[in-house]
């Protein structure tokens, strides 16, 4: 049982879906997959009014649940950005993730449970080759799986429908980008993520499950799409 005492066990846990397991498990699944090369990127996981995180700047494929950080939610101030409230901090010398405003932008706006954030190459290069607001795809059977949401996070899409991402610019200042972000969620409310031009793609689900295989669903859609528009074909066709 966790507490003020205790904080440890708010990661220590025999249960494999515990989320400071899991975090481990997916960080190095997304390793292998070539989303989080070189320490960036990475996933939280909210649960209820816990949220964890990742530290920042680490090997994430290399992560153990002792190094997760543990966060009420909602914080006390409207989003942690300063004076950020942990419930539990590991004893080793990190920081959480740069990523943590923009976690908090699909937990806030989307009443996601979790969030993940790629540099996939797929996602880097649809932003290349897409130079405007947004990356957009239709007629891909993984379009219709690709957003699904009881819950509102996003709308479902047919195989007909088109595919909209907004594409929001890198800045080096978190803050910068978190606003940005917010304000591409605010002007689509539909989207299933946002990509980040020269950088890579945040995506969230209702749980840990659905903001997984969102993020698989979109960057199999970034690949087709990419590799489409480098052999000439239209990825947007009239219905
Ligand atoms: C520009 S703020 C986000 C930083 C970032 O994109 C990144 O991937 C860093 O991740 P980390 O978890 O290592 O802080
Ligand atoms: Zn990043």
């Amino acid at each position: 049982m966790a507490s003020q005492d205790n904080p440890d066990a708010l990661v220590l846990s025999d249960d494999p879906l515990h989320p400071a397991n899991l975090i481990p498990e997916l960080c190095r699944n997304f390793y292998q997959l070539g989303w989080v090369t070189g320490t960036g990127g990475g996933i939280s996981i909210r649960v209820g009014d816990k949220v964890y995180i990742a530290p920042s700047g680490v090997q994430k494929e290399r992560i153990l649940p002792v190094h997760i950080f543990v966060l009420p939610y909602p914080q006390a101030a409207p989003s942690p950005h300063t004076d950020r409230v942990f419930l539990r901090r590991p004893t080793l010398n990190l920081k959480e993730s740069a990523c943590t405003p923009l976690f908090w932008n699909a937990f806030d706006l989307r009443d996601a449970g979790s969030c993940i954030h790629t540099h996939s190459q797929h996602a880097v290069m649809a932003t290349l080759l897409w130079p405007g607001e947004t990356f957009t795809i239709s007629h891909q059977e993984v379009c219709s799986h690709s957003v699904s949401a009881p819950e509102g996070v996003a709308r479902a899409l047919s195989y007909l429908d088109t595919l909209v991402v907004p594409i929001i610019e890198n800045t080096p200042n978190e803050e910068d980008l978190k606003d940005s972000m917010a304000e591409a969620m605010k002007n689509y409310p539909d989207a299933a993520g946002i990509l980040v031009r020269r950088h890579g793609v945040y995506v969230w689900g209702s749980d840990w499950e659905k903001a997984k295989t969102q993020a698989e669903c979109l960057d199999y859609l970034f690949e087709i799409g990419v590799k489409m528009k480098l052999a000439g074909l239209e990825t947007v066709l009239s219905s």
